[in-house]
């Protein structure tokens, strides 16, 4: 039956999204009311994995199990595990309200939103037992965390009707450069967590500049440092030619906000990051004004190549400034950009 806004276990996954999340609260209340309540209740279930996976005062013996059986524990409406902290805590103390809530959700949906947790609670539970070593196993990393909701979101799309199937690859390059992303503009955050340090950025990357990742925030190495970071800021930008592809193939508009205001925000970011050293000596984020401009103004593909054309002039890369000259050939507006 139709869902009253007020039974209490909606009005929990909500409000618990506007205090996870403001500018992810805003964004999906652009979409259909059945696709909203089920990309709500993934983000929620995918938040209470992360907790849980971010909890370093939870023991690996504890915590393996129960990344691996997350995705049957949405059906159980008594289960909860307290983890976490602030929000999160409520979150996860309060998750029979997300389990109520995902139990309403149609079929399809309940099997995708299940489907994803499951292969990410594993690639997760593999990550506890291995370091990001290598570009690949920094690429294998960011698919289980972020890749994989790439996939779950299209599939979400498909299953409403209102999109077509897109290839993996697409889905899972946009999940990546979200994330490589958050893992560049989070390095001190991720370095300084106690008691136990989080750390993502490849050793064949690093290895390269210093001999430990936490020696990139010493004064002394700031010449190297940035090499570094310009290195990671050019491997998040091979996902761009594909989550272009990505936002082009989507003809809802409320789903292409949805999708492009995140992307627009990332490369946002990734301009503020770039050759900049204040990212080894605090958070490099969007300005609060700015993040409200791109959630106003982010409507069709022209606005998202105008973001990214932005962004390649201050990369002054001929390369990339080509990629969005190609990529938006039949886009007049940009056009005229490149002929100014
Ligand atoms: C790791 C991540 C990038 C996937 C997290 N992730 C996102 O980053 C959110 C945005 C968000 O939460 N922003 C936070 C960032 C922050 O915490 O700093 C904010 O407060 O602005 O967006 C993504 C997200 C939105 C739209 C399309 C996507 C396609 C593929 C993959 C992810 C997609 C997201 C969608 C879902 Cl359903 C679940 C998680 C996410």
């Amino acid at each position: 039956e139709k869902q009253i806004p007020s039974q209490p276990h909606w009005a929990f996954c909500y409000i618990m999204i506007h205090k996870v999340s403001r500018s992810f609260s805003l964004v999906i209340q652009q979409l259909p009311v059945e696709l909203r309540d089920a990309v709500c209740i993934f983000y929620l279930v995918l938040r209470a994995l992360d907790t849980v996976e971010d909890d370093t005062s939870v023991a690996t013996e504890v915590k393996v199990p129960i990344l691996m059986s997350f995705h049957r524990h949405v059906y159980d409406r008594e289960w909860h595990f307290s983890c976490g902290t602030k929000d999160y805590k409520v979150l996860m103390d309060q998750f029979h309200h997300v389990s109520t809530a995902f139990l309403e959700l149609g079929k399809h949906y309940k099997e995708a939103i299940e489907d994803i947790t499951m292969r990410m609670g594993a690639g997760m539970a593999k990550f506890i037992y291995k370091e990001v070593e290598t570009i690949d196993d920094y690429d294998e990393y960011c698919h289980y965390v972020a890749g994989l909701v790439g996939l779950g979101l299209s599939k979400l799309f498909f299953i409403s009707g209102r999109e077509d199937s897109v290839s993996d690859s697409l889905c899972n390059s946009m999940g990546l450069f979200l994330q490589k992303t958050n893992i560049i503009r989070d390095y001190l955050e991720d370095i300084n967590e106690v008691p136990k340090c989080r750390m993502f950025w490849p050793r064949q990357i690093w290895n390269k500049y210093v001999n430990k990742l936490e020696d990139l925030k010493y004064e002394e190495n700031s010449v190297k440092a940035v090499q570094c970071l310009n290195e990671m800021v050019t491997n998040a930008l091979a996902h761009v030619e594909d989550c272009l592809t990505y936002m082009s193939t989507l003809r809802d508009p409320a789903i292409f906000r949805f999708c492009a205001i995140p992307q627009v925000m990332a490369i946002g970011t990734l301009a503020k990051c770039y050759n900049n050293i204040e990212v080894f000596k605090g958070v490099v984020k969007m300005r609060r004004g700015l993040t409200a401009k791109v959630i106003d103004q982010t409507r069709a593909m022209a606005d998202v190549y105008g973001a990214f054309f932005d962004f390649s002039c201050i990369l002054k890369s001929k390369a990339c400034r080509f990629l969005i000259y190609q990529k938006s050939l039949f886009c007049p507006v940009i056009m005229c950009l490149f002929l100014k």
